[in-house]
């Protein structure tokens, strides 16, 4: 398989982004599907260890190109109050509400909430965990990563904290357009505030459901630089390299990243 001969962009998404294929191709956790269970564990380890560093607390976190995903809140949603999630593609903002309001066909996450309990001990609380993440996502807007303004009409109060997993690098066609939709989602961090960012290394596209999307090849010293350019100081940035080898994407490794932002001078 091969990239998409022209980069697809955030018009592409809100077309041919079908979000339950999406859920199943990636977030189904099952013992029948061993390799394809590594690049969410991988992930799900990362931001374990990422929402344990003490600095991670506060009152509002805001999650950038959601998608239609809970994962990346599962460990976040024991240190910030509340939550407002953000992304571009109307279906994708509509899945995740679906399973916010516990709605019938909703997306099952009960294995891989299990599994992050686990991580954090008590792979008994996931019942709970699951309540948590319901009460605390106040909102779902919709938002661009490559505009000054993301969330446009809609002014936010700067947050404590804003995490973002897989979504700069399929926003962006290239490295010019990453390094300023960090700018652009950087103005929704308070000064002092961190980001905690999860992308993936090496990689061109990824695919489901027959569907090749695009993605800005990127190396962990690229996204540094573009973090530290984009008015943060990286605190901590561990990559890993992924081995499996498969056809629905051809990353090569994964990058947990977390940074603050610098006071403004
Ligand atoms: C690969 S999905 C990642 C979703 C989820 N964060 C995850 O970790 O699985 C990429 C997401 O980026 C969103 N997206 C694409 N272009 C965007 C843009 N310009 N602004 C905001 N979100 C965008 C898409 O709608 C999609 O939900």
């Amino acid at each position: 398989m091969d990239a998409p001969a022209i980069f697809t962009e955030a018009d592409f998404y809100q077309q041919s982004f079908d979000p339950q294929a999406y859920l199943k191709e990636y977030y189904s956790m099952s013992d029948s599907r061993e390799g394809a269970n590594v690049f969410l564990t991988q992930n799900l380890k990362s931001l374990h260890k990422m929402f344990s560093l003490d600095e991670l607390r506060g009152g509002t976190l805001i999650d950038v190109g959601c998608g239609p995903t809970i994962y990346q809140l599962l460990s976040a949603c024991e240190r910030f109050q509340e939550i407002i999630a953000l992304d571009y593609t109307d279906q994708n903002r509509r899945e995740l509400e679906r399973w916010l309001r516990n709605e019938a066909g909703a997306f099952d996450w009960v294995p891989v909430v299990k599994y992050v309990c686990e991580l954090e001990g008590d792979r008994e609380k996931w019942a709970e965990k699951q309540e948590k993440v319901r009460k605390k996502v106040k909102q779902v807007l919709k938002c661009d990563v490559t505009r000054a303004n993301p969330t446009g009409a809609v002014s936010l109060p700067p947050a404590d904290c804003i995490v973002s997993t897989l979504c700069l690098e399929g926003a962006c066609k290239d490295l010019p357009t990453f390094r300023s939709a960090l700018r652009n989602i950087g103005t929704l961090v308070k000064p002092g505030g961190h980001l905690v960012l999860v992308t993936v290394l090496g990689e061109t596209y990824y695919a489901f459901n027959k569907q090749v999307f695009s993605c800005l090849r990127l190396e962990k010293h690229e996204v540094e630089a573009a973090v530290e350019a984009a008015g943060f100081e990286v605190t901590f940035s561990e990559a890993q390299p992924y081995t499996v080898s498969e056809e629905r994407m051809d990353c090569r490794g994964t990058l947990g990243l977390v940074a603050r932002r610098r006071p403004s001078v």
